[in-house]
């Protein structure tokens, strides 16, 4: 086995003491310097280990001794021997000692290793004398302070240097120093520990400053570390962007709404939430108009855990971005839209709808609160769902979605939604009118709330009728009151105010107008729809003239039929009494009559007052208003023609008809600007349905809104034509 030969010289002067100590040698006097406890370790120890070698290692024993025993330079000497006559074991193991682990020694590869260990020893006897004069730097100076530098190196063995990075000098191993590389200027010391210079560590003033060390060089770990540190974040930026991303998902989810069964229904149920009710002609809920303003210029409240949050958003932000659409508001709440048309020779026309409501109360008998527009059994439930926030909705929406898809109209029209239409449109309608008239607006026709489509509600009739409102009835609210002296409960007269009053009312409710059916447009709608009834009504249809009387007295037991034969006359407010014990000085009440098409206004108050025929009631007219005109309704109406074809288009199987509307609309204000006004939207009404207006549980399918949607939005692609085609038979395609 090879044998590691240490150089005795090498060792430090502490090792020395040991090896003299472990060898039971007197030490040198305290204080002695290095080299005098290396003459006593050559004398006695190094001797005596030379004779303790066994004699495998004869060979490099005695030349290690040797080369001890003549110190440095005689050892280089000895080295570089005749190479050629070492044996091939001989050879090998001195290469070994080297540092290099030869192969096979023949006779093709011993001229090689030959050389190779001629350079070897050539580099080894060069860094030899180097490393004296490095030991002289070293020296005991630095042993004086106590510091062992050397001890870890002078421990390693062969094997154990050949696996170290550090760069050792040593007599028998030669290790490249990969620090020695990388930092060229540092002092290079036998263990490759590298010791350095302390710094004082003082800022200005003697105060102590961070420690910074600009000139000592960092290790490629430390480097890449650094490095590393500078491309990340600090933390506290990354605290603050995971807080920032927590704090935002959760604003997310504050903000997350159910997503609507129903997207179209929902945006009429956020108009019916809205309690836009018109109480009296003083007294309207104005900042639930105000709500409602909001909810189509900007968007409407978030429903979710933030509700008091508005979209910034429009519901309709085409509409209101779109540059076609002009959007004006009118006396505050009312709202005017003017959609510019691609043709200016087509004349426009217009749409109307109102946003005003009738109040309802819950104990009435609602199933749902009336403006909770909550959806039962497909039904959107809510006051406003039939009068008439579906118009309002439905309009908008069409052009919402026509302008989405880019779609120009040819023939420019008018959205008016009024806001006071439950209380004769005074301020909404009757201005816009003012407004459109002062810009010289004339329409080609307008459409707005009035009839319906009627499923059931015409006995006899086969398949539901689409009634087109030619005309609407008129008007009159007559107040009668009874004044008289007040007085103690305890001695009445034979007639109360309360009683003089009731009795002229009684009068009125069993003397009912006159019978007028088939005088006015009732009649063409039976007459259209006569040929859908079964025999034998068909045949009495057929023959108004002759089977009026008959037909009126069937008619009228029913109320929404009885609206058709006649003048209604409804008794509708009755106010009397201060107190239980005191006579009533005063008694008043509200009538409400709906004027026949073949009747006057003027004609109605005389048969009204004959009625009542008491000089004791006074009679005053609140206001009223005649019959409305009957528009157009031929094969050359255009109004009338498109309403139709957009009908069928979306209900072929209904039978479409000229109809009386028994209310009023806004639209009776806008004569002056047309003649052919048409009362109608696709609202499907079954048996009970019409009693739902101003009644209770109104309500509309969530399938029929989106009909009526679809409806406006045909209806106004469908209004782009410049002229009806030439008609054959009674019915022609658009
Ligand atoms: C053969 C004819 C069958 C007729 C069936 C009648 C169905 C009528 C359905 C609904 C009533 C129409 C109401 C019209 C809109 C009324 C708007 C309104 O309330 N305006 C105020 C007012 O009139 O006081």
């Amino acid at each position: 086995m090879p044998v590691f030969v240490e150089n005795p010289a090498e060792f430090s002067k502490q090792r020395l003491k040991s090896e003299l100590i472990s060898h039971n040698v007197a030490l040198p006097p305290a204080g002695s310097d290095k080299h005098v406890y290396l003459e006593v370790y050559m004398k006695h120890v190094a001797t005596k280990n030379s004779a303790d070698f066994s004699s495998d290692e004869e060979e490099e024993v005695r030349n290690g001794n040797e080369e001890e025993e003549r110190g440095e330079d005689s050892d280089e000497d000895s080295d570089m021997v005749d190479l050629s006559s070492l044996t091939d074991d001989q050879l090998k193991r001195k290469l070994l000692q080297y540092g290099v682990k030869a192969g096979p020694i023949v006779a093709t590869t011993r001229a090689l290793y030959e050389r190779k260990l001629h350079r070897m020893m050539t580099q080894h006897s060069q860094h030899s004398v180097n490393n004296k004069e490095d030991a002289g730097k070293y020296s005991d100076s630095e042993e004086e302070e106590g510091e062992e530098q050397y001890s870890e190196s002078e421990q390693l063995g062969s094997e154990s240097v050949s696996h170290t990075d550090r760069s050792v000098t040593h007599n028998t191993v030669t290790v490249t120093d990969v620090l020695m590389e990388m930092f060229p200027d540092t002092a290079t010391t036998p263990t490759g520990i590298t010791a350095t210079k302390r710094r004082s560590i003082k800022g200005a003033a003697g105060r102590p400053v961070q420690f910074k060390y600009p000139e000592t060089p960092l290790s490629p770990g430390t480097l890449e570390k650094l490095e590393i540190q500078q491309r990340l974040v600090p933390l506290w930026v990354q605290v603050a962007v995971f807080l920032l991303v927590v704090a935002f998902l959760y604003f997310i989810y504050m903000l997350t709404e159910e997503p609507p069964e129903n997207p179209f229904g929902a945006l009429l149920q956020k108009a019916i939430r809205i309690p836009t009710v018109s109480f009296s002609e003083s007294h309207q809920n104005t900042s639930a108009l105000q709500e409602f303003d909001r909810l189509l210029k900007r968007g409407y409240p978030c429903n979710c855990k933030l509700s008091f949050i508005y979209w910034s958003l429009s519901v309709f932000p085409t509409i209101f971005s779109s540059s076609l659409v002009k959007h004006e508001v009118v006396e505050n709440y009312s709202h005017l839209f003017t959609v510019s048309g691609s043709d200016p020779e087509l004349v426009p026309y217009m749409l109307l709808a109102h946003i005003d409501v009738v109040p309802a109360n819950e104990t009435d008998g609602w199933e749902v609160p009336p403006f909770s527009a909550e959806e039962l059994n497909g039904f959107i439930y809510g006051r406003g769902t039939l009068d008439n926030k579906q118009s309002v909705m439905g309009i908008l929406q069409a052009l919402e979605y026509l302008l989405e898809r880019g779609y120009v109209p040819r023939r420019g029209f008018y959205i008016g939604l009024g806001h006071d239409e439950e209380i004769n449109g005074y301020a909404g309608a009757v201005n816009t009118v003012k407004l459109l008239k002062n810009r010289g607006v004339k329409l080609q026709f307008l459409v707005d709330e009035g009839l319906a489509v009627l499923d059931g509600i015409i006995t006899g009739l086969d398949g539901p009728a689409a009634l087109i409102g030619v005309s609407e009835k008129g008007h009159a609210t007559v107040k009668l009151s009874v004044s008289m002296k007040p007085g103690h409960s305890s001695m009445p007269p034979k007639q109360s105010s309360i009683g003089i009053l009731a009795a002229a009312i009684t009068r009125l409710e069993e003397n009912p107008m006159p019978r007028l059916f088939g005088s006015g447009p009732e009649r063409s709608t039976f007459e259209h729809l006569a040929h859908k009834f079964g025999l034998p009504l068909r045949f009495i249809m057929s023959n108004l003239w002759l089977f009026n009387p008959l037909i009126s007295r069937v008619m009228e037991r029913k109320p929404d039929m009885n609206a058709f034969v006649r003048t209604t006359t409804a008794v509708t407010m009755f106010n009397s009494g201060v107190k239980v014990n005191v006579l009533p000085s005063h008694a008043e009440a509200y009538v409400n009559l709906r004027i026949h098409s073949a009747q006057t206004l003027q004609e109605v108050l005389e048969l009204f007052e004959s009625t009542v025929s008491d000089d004791r009631v006074k009679v005053e007219l609140m206001n009223g208003f005649d019959p409305l005109p009957i528009s157009s309704y031929d094969e050359r109406s255009f109004g009338f023609q498109v309403i139709k074809k957009t009908v069928l288009d979306m209900f072929p199987e209904v039978t479409v008809a000229p109809g009386l509307c028994v209310g009023n609309t806004d639209s009776r204000h806008y004569t002056s600007l047309t003649k052919d006004i048409y009362r109608f939207n696709p609202s499907w009404f079954k048996p009970g349905d019409p009693q739902r207006f101003h009644g209770i549980n109104e309500r509309i399918s969530s399938k029929n809104y989106e009909e009526i949607v679809l409806f406006y939005f045909r209806l106004i692609q469908n209004c782009d034509i410049k002229n009806l085609p030439p008609s054959h038979t009674s019915q022609h395609d658009l």
